[in-house]
């Protein structure tokens, strides 16, 4: 039997205590997923290529049943107008949930059905927002300061970053417009066919 774990969140600095893993990506990790290559570019040569963000998280296997949770730090910012975020992904196993719970900063759960429906929820501290089976998420920071959140989602998700690249990103992007932010079109998006939508909801009921 596993033993019961207590990990303690730095709800600022992110991080957690008992961590099995930690990876972070620079920005030049997300070459591709800004609109504006160029000033990607030049941002990761001005700013030396930055932290985007990092994740503590606590993998206790990878077999169904069982829960893997952790901590994501992401730093403010933006490439041109598009906000820093995560690559995203589906779950390797399309129909496992996630929750994330806000810690601080102010952030956005960007979330995309198969069929290519956009969905957003705002996230600050205190803030659970759940990730329904089937979803395609990615976080957004959308403000000055660090984004923090929990997350936790079944051992036996993994995470299929192969979708995104494959419709050319997002449907939409999230861009900074006067002091907020604004859903604009992601003009190279290519849509999933019926038969790729009807292939990720095969187990769906
Ligand atoms: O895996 P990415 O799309 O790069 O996102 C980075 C992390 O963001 C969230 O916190 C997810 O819950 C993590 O599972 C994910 O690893
Ligand atoms: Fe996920």
């Amino acid at each position: 039997m596993r033993e019961p774990v207590a990990c303690l969140v730095d709800p600022y600095a992110g991080g957690m205590s008992g961590h099995t893993g930690r990876y972070e990506k620079r920005l030049s990790d997300l070459a591709g997923i800004y609109e504006n290559i160029q000033a990607h570019g030049a941002l990761v040569k001005s700013l030396n290529d930055p932290v985007v963000y990092n994740v503590e998280d606590f993998q206790p296997g990878s077999h169904a049943g069982d829960l893997n949770y952790g901590v994501t730090r992401m730093n403010p910012g933006r490439v041109d107008r598009e906000f820093f975020l995560t690559r995203g992904h589906i779950h390797a196993k399309a129909d496992r949930p996630e929750i994330y719970y806000g810690q601080s900063g102010r952030g956005l759960i960007q979330l995309e059905s198969p069929e290519g429906e956009t969905r957003i929820v705002e996230i600050t501290a205190q803030t659970i927002c759940y990730v329904p089976p089937y979803w395609i998420h990615r976080s957004i920071n959308i403000g000055e300061t660090d984004l923090v959140m929990v997350f936790a989602y079944p051992s036996d998700s993994g995470q299929d970053y192969s979708i995104i690249q494959k419709s050319n990103g997002m449907r939409h992007r999230v861009m900074s417009s006067g002091e907020g932010w604004e859903l604009v079109d992601n003009t190279s998006y290519n849509p999933r066919t019926g038969e790729e939508v009807a292939a990720l909801m095969k187990n769906y009921t």
